[in-house]
């Protein structure tokens, strides 16, 4: 782990076309803006993604795209090539939560949020929840609402089909995935502290 006066988040995502990586961008802001923190962004299929960062992190997060109701193949592959650290438990104690996005309201994202749980508890890894209230559920609510889509086990984002990554997921998913990336560096400069 870090010293207590920085400490280093990384993110280690997939994304076939771009609405993930937009998403990564947006909680590596947010995470940024909590002062003495370190963000790394590494591509979950790059074949020379460097370990060795992964094993100095105070917190990993998880980003894919849901495809066909799961992690996608190439962030899959990054899951079973970490079979190695976790002969080890090299990620034990680390901070770890995850974020999704896929076409529709819903789109079957949850399974791919639980997947990632599943996989930090396999790390030993202690898991960052969104803490957000769910937000565009009573009859005053909208879709400017962080957390529009009323998820608690980790960030999802909502990117229509037919647009591109510079207008969906639109603004307010950024800034739920923004207010998701300071919780996620506010929870890990406690959890360093406290080690
Ligand atoms: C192979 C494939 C499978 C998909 N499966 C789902 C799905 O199960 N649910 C859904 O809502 N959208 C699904 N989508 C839509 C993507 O989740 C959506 O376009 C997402 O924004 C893509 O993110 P990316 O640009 O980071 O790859 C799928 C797209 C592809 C290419």
């Amino acid at each position: 782990m870090s010293n207590s006066h920085q400490t280093s988040v990384v993110i280690v995502y997939h994304s076939g076309y771009g609405h993930t990586e937009a998403l990564a961008k947006s909680v590596a802001k947010g995470a940024q803006a909590v002062e003495g923190t370190t963000i790394t962004l590494i591509k979950a299929d790059d074949e020379n993604k460097d370990w060795d960062v992964l094993a100095k992190a105070d917190a990993i997060v998880f980003g894919s795209p849901t495809y066909m109701g799961s992690v996608s193949a190439p962030f899959k592959g990054f899951m079973d090539e970490s079979s190695k650290v976790w002969f080890t438990q090299g990620w034990k104690d680390k901070i770890a939560a995850g974020f999704t996005v896929s076409a529709s309201q819903s789109g079957d994202k949850l399974n791919t949020l639980i997947q990632m749980a599943v996989f930090a508890g396999q790390h030993g890894m202690n898991w960052v929840s969104t803490g957000m209230a769910p937000g565009n559920n009573t009859s005053e609510g909208s879709v400017e609402d962080i957390n529009r889509l009323g998820s608690y086990i980790g960030l999802m984002a909502q990117a229509n089909g037919d647009q591109s990554p510079d207008v969906a997921p639109p603004a307010t998913d950024h800034r739920t995935a923004e207010a998701f990336g300071s919780r996620i560096a506010q929870s890990t400069r406690r959890w360093a502290s406290a080690a």
